[in-house]
């Protein structure tokens, strides 16, 4: 994959995205009907089973090598109180990740998902988005094409995440410079925030909003000026992912903030996505119902990493598993209604 070099050729690319394999989908409807199942039983997975099918190009779709990549980055804003965790948590999850301790470790492996971590500038937080722009337009591309250049070849699912302490705040800002309304319709406790810091959260998404005023109205400008390095990130890879005809996994509040750009800059920009679970972080529903995703899970998990993007692939894994194996009306000598 060439670098991407600017903003404006991310905004062309995303302005060309491929339309995925309707004819594929159509044999896999054709299938469904077919298999020993009174129609529609299986409900969602049927669903589930047309779409990696539209989306992988193939009447039987597989997943024999999904990925999990998880972007990590540091937010200038954590100096103003706005998670319950010490902004150096970041780099001590990245080490966590790397040893194989986290939750997420768990759930990639119990789902055969292969799980890459990607650190970006860690130690070199983005800028306070209250008082400036969070990244210049270098360190933004540089993002989004380490985001990019993280989907490997002949992955078949690829599920996104995310680990940057503060990073619930950035979502919300990004969600009300692409959506609107103020701080406190888009905040939520994240790591577990008192009402103190739920206010202080309000108040920096509402001081980003009256710095940048109009200049959020473009979708890639704001993920420039309110977002982060793990968000434009999480927007390169899915942005990719679509570009190579690889269906995606979305996480939380988070990954999904993180792609939403997308979804403004291009009808169905977005439709190549599930949303693997719905969090419990306060908006995450509410995003998801402006992006019209329907969420796989809704387990109370409120992590982030990737987890709930990971065990929601055990859904997609069922899914593919009835659609390949099961047996047609014609093979099993099983009368049709
Ligand atoms: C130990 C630990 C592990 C995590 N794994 C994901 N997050 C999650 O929490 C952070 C966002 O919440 P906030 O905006 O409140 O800081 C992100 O790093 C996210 O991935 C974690 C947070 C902690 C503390
Ligand atoms: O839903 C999320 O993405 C989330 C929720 C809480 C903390 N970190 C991430």
């Amino acid at each position: 994959m060439a670098g991407t070099g600017s903003i404006e050729t991310i905004r062309a690319l995303c302005c060309d995205l491929p339309a995925g394999d309707a004819g594929a989908a159509q044999a896999a409807r054709a299938r469904q009907a077919v298999l020993t199942k009174p129609p529609g039983s299986l409900g969602r997975l049927e669903e589930l089973a047309e779409f990696m099918a539209h989306w992988q190009g193939r009447d039987i779709p597989t997943i024999d090598k999904a990925v999990a990549l998880i972007f990590a980055g540091s937010h200038g804003i954590t100096q103003r109180g706005v998670s319950a965790f010490p902004a150096a948590v970041t780099a001590q999850m990245v080490g966590n990740f790397a040893a194989g301790g986290a939750a997420v470790n768990q759930l990639a492996r119990q789902a055969g998902i292969d799980l890459t971590v990607v650190p970006l500038d860690i130690d070199t937080p983005t800028g306070d988005f209250t008082q400036g722009p969070a990244m210049d337009e270098a360190a933004f591309v540089a993002a989004v094409d380490a985001g990019r250049a993280a989907v490997p070849d002949g992955a078949q699912l690829v599920c996104v995440g995310e680990m940057g302490i503060g990073n619930t705040t950035v979502a919300a800002t990004l969600c009300a410079a692409l959506f609107g309304g103020t701080g406190s319709e888009w905040v939520g406790r994240g790591t577990g925030v008192n009402d103190a810091g739920l206010a202080r959260k309000a108040e920096t998404v509402d001081a980003a909003l009256g710095f940048h005023g109009d200049r959020l109205s473009d979708p890639l400008e704001a993920a420039r000026l309110v977002g982060g390095r793990e968000l434009a990130a999480i927007f390169g890879a899915v942005l990719e992912a679509r570009l190579r005809g690889v269906p995606v996994l979305l996480d939380g509040f988070v990954a999904t903030a993180a792609a939403a750009p997308l979804a403004k800059l291009a009808e169905g920009g977005l439709s190549h996505c599930l949303a693997g679970h719905v969090s419990a972080e306060a908006q995450h529903g509410r995003l998801l119902g402006r992006l019209e995703l329907r969420p796989l899970l809704d387990l109370g998990m409120r992590l982030g990493e990737g987890s709930g993007a990971c065990l929601a692939v055990n859904i997609l894994r069922g899914a593919l598993a009835c659609h390949s194996g099961m047996a047609t009306f014609a093979e099993a000598g099983v009368s049709e209604g």
